[in-house]
């Protein structure tokens, strides 16, 4: 038996102030005054409730580079930034391509205890690009396997991409591509444009990306499948989904918190803390995204939490490894970029950061509505404080983070995973549901 929880006052956007009422991991009631004897009561008043978060986009690094993170670090950082859920990305030692393995990865998570940890397959044997991995024994194992993707690379040749989209369609699976264009990005150091020009570096451009968007949007339209552009992230990207939507075809779009926020300009200081893949772009590439996240092109944000050990980002620029971590901040740069500039309300959050991930990931029991008899996992936020964001936000085993020491607002206050607390009173929890 679970504590029972007696929320009150919660803001659910739409609806006012309500009290929520968790018991055996589901809502028992929702109203101005749900109650129950004996039930543990939390002023939540002036907080926002939010269905739990879910990352289409999580690097867990376990198996094999456990130096970085692992299933249980990984999901941690996730409950402190208000996730209760995340998909794992294959590219691990082993490589998620087997039934096994992702069996492994859900395993994992279920003894972390933290977060729902939903496996991707990869789509290629070893993500080398070469062969089809086995996508239906994963999809046929206990990880129930949906999303595929050989994110880190492209799948880039198309017959590849074109048998994995025909494939999937059986088990209504989805194709996540890492849309790169292999031979435009050889030894791409950074975004394409004025700044890689004047700081010689060897530019990354937006055409390797959107050639891929192009060639996947028409693939999926020709053999009628679903895919998935992750951490899209130019201008021209955006336009391209915009056109395939609007042509009916089955296309969904990420985008990272660090696209909507960050430049290319902050790589003149040559930190590698803003090095990641794809590169931060141009200002207007930011005002692109943004915008296709507002008017619907972009379906999600997903945060591309990509964890490095100190040892592979403290280097020189070229050395370094690409990749930021974002679970911890994921949520307060979208309150700040796109709810703070008027772009979106809480609603559309709730939207962008938990239903759409689970619809596109096929996921159960994450991004319902928050009534009556639904799971309980769930996200409480204070969006009032405003502060810089430092070491202590960040609980998982990296901390290469492009925010530290940025002003960020909000703050995440509970999170609850189907009924148990991974955070309360906004101090993340040693062990699910124990609370001092
Ligand atoms: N997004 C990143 O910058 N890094 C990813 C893989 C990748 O997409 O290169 C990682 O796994 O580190």
């Amino acid at each position: 038996m679970t504590e029972v929880l007696l929320f009150r006052g919660a803001q659910i956007e739409g609806s006012g102030a309500a009290d929520i009422l968790v018991e055996d991991g589901r809502i028992a009631a929702v109203g101005p005054d749900a109650s129950r004897a004996g039930a543990t009561v939390v002023d939540v008043d002036g907080l926002l409730v939010l269905p739990g978060l879910v990352d289409l986009h999580t690097h867990l690094r376990e198996p094999g580079y456990e130096a970085s993170e692992t299933v249980l670090t990984g999901t941690r950082a996730a409950a402190a930034g208000g996730y209760t859920a995340v998909f794992a990305m294959p590219n691990t030692s082993p490589v998620a391509d087997t039934a096994g393995v992702v069996e492994q990865e859900l395993a994992l998570g279920e003894a972390a205890g933290f977060a729902t940890v939903q496996p991707i397959g990869a789509v290629t044997v070893g993500q080398k690009g070469e062969r089809l991995a086995e996508l239906g024994a994963m999809a046929e194992s206990r990880a129930n396997v949906r999303v595929f993707s050989d994110d880190g690379f492209c799948v880039w040749d198309p017959l590849i991409m074109r048998r994995a989209l025909e494939y999937v369609k059986a088990f209504d699976g989805v194709i996540a591509q890492h849309a790169q264009d292999p031979r435009l990005t050889e030894g791409a150091q950074m975004n394409e444009g004025s700044v890689s020009a004047e700081l010689g570096l060897a530019g990354w451009p937006a055409v390797a990306e959107e050639s891929i968007i192009a060639r996947d949007v028409l693939l999926a339209e020709h053999v009628g499948s679903r895919l998935h552009v992750c951490h899209l992230s130019t201008a021209g990207s955006v336009d391209i989904i915009r056109w395939a939507k609007k042509r009916g075809i089955d296309v969904t779009a990420e985008v990272t918190p660090h696209h909507l926020l960050l430049t290319d300009e902050l790589v003149r200081g040559y930190d590698p803390r803003f090095k990641v893949n794809p590169p931060l772009r141009s200002e207007e590439d930011v005002m692109a995204v943004r915008e296709g996240l507002a008017d619907g092109t972009i379906d999600i944000v997903a945060t591309d939490h990509a964890p490095h050990p100190a040892e592979a980002k403290a280097c020189e620029w070229q050395a370094a490894a690409n990749g930021m971590v974002g679970l911890e901040s994921a949520l307060r740069v979208v309150h700040a970029t796109m709810v703070d500039t008027g772009l979106i309300t809480w609603g559309d959050v709730a939207r962008v950061m938990s239903r759409e991930p689970a619809r596109i990931g096929r996921l159960a029991d994450h991004g319902t509505p928050i009534t009556a008899g639904q799971p309980a996992s769930l996200t409480f936020y204070d969006p009032r404080p405003v502060r810089a964001f430092g070491q202590d936000d960040l609980r998982g085993r990296s901390a290469n983070s492009p925010y530290l020491g940025r002003e960020l607002p909000g703050e995440v206050r509970w999170t609850l995973h189907a009924g148990v607390p991974t955070v309360a009173d906004g101090a993340l929890l040693d062990a699910p549901g124990v609370r001092a």
